[in-house]
């Protein structure tokens, strides 16, 4: 057997066009248009270009981007007042500090600053909280996306035995409550897990979250599995690869998400998805003064 690839290019750009659409109805409608504040700081190269990208993707999308680019040595301080100021301004709907952050800096009580319904990568608290109760408000980009890329399957994920490898706040934890409301068996290993292989061969659903290439050898996938390479790794060569075996794991995969092409353009769409929600129920706000 040989896989079918989960095109998360394409995937992405069908999301893309549905939000620039949504954009061009609000404008007929005289609404504001969305407003997404990128906050970088620091120059770690990947994180310039994650960013760069960001606002490409909000201009095609007709939103209005506000960047702050601040210095690697900016304090707990400025950074907390400049989410403070973000909070406030009402044409910033969303507002996304890009990760991960100096290390004198304590992210966590950065992000629990940011207001929860402008906190479009869905990392705080509250809207985690939201997701565990089963009452998703906003979601985090990545688990979010991937949700859309098992939907276009078309296979029917409820009932099915999910296994992620990898339990980090961005994307592990989350992606097990989206599986879980998904109606999934839900498994979640780590470094901690015995027997990776064992809980694998059960797995109708794997996704993979580690970073570590090669981490997933593609033997252990379950024949006609859906497999969900998050991992980003550059190899010294300069090539792109995931987490997962992936020559031999689409050998037995029914599905499979290429790196790059797979999971990384979906979390891009997901978050200019939450960035038009966002703006949606800023409106509703507003109007409640
Ligand atoms: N506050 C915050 N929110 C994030 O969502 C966030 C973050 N910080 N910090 C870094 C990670 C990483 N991340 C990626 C998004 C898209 C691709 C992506 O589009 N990848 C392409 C190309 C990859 C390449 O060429 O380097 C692909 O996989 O095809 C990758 C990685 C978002 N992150």
């Amino acid at each position: 057997m040989s896989a079918n690839i989960i095109d998360g290019k394409q995937i992405a750009e069908n999301v893309r066009n549905n939000v620039a659409s949504a954009v061009e109805k609000r404008k007929a409608e005289g609404l504001r248009v969305p407003g997404l504040a990128v906050v970088l700081v620091g120059n770690d190269p990947a994180s310039e270009v994650y960013v760069r990208n960001k606002k490409m993707d909000c201009e095609k999308a007709g939103f209005r981007s506000f960047s702050y680019d601040l210095k690697a040595d900016t304090t707990q301080e400025q950074l907390l007042k400049l989410v403070d100021e973000l909070n406030e301004k009402p044409e910033v709907d969303g507002i996304l500090v890009q990760l991960p952050l100096p290390e004198h800096l304590d992210a966590n009580l950065i992000l629990e600053r940011i207001k929860p319904h402008k906190d479009v990568d869905g990392f705080h608290p509250y809207n985690l909280g939201r997701l565990a109760q089963r009452l998703p408000a906003l979601r985090p980009c990545t688990p979010k996306g991937i949700i859309t890329l098992l939907e276009s399957t078309g296979e029917k994920i409820r009932g099915m035995n999910a296994t992620i490898v990898g339990a980090s706040n961005i994307v592990g934890r989350p992606m097990a409550m989206e599986l879980l409301l998904a109606g999934c068996t839900v498994t979640v290993t780590h470094r901690f897990t015995q027997d990776l292989p064992g809980t694998l061969a059960n797995a109708d659903i794997v996704v993979v979250a580690v970073g570590k290439p090669g981490l997933v050898k593609g033997e252990w996938i379950k024949e006609g599995a859906i497999v969900i390479d998050v991992g980003i790794n550059r190899l010294e060569n300069g090539k792109l690869v995931g987490d997962v075996d992936y020559d031999i794991a689409a050998e037995r995969a029914g599905w499979i998400t290429p790196v790059p092409g797979g999971v990384g353009p979906m979390t891009r769409a997901a978050l200019l998805e939450n960035t038009l929600q966002a703006a949606e129920n800023h409106d509703i706000s507003l109007n409640q003064g």
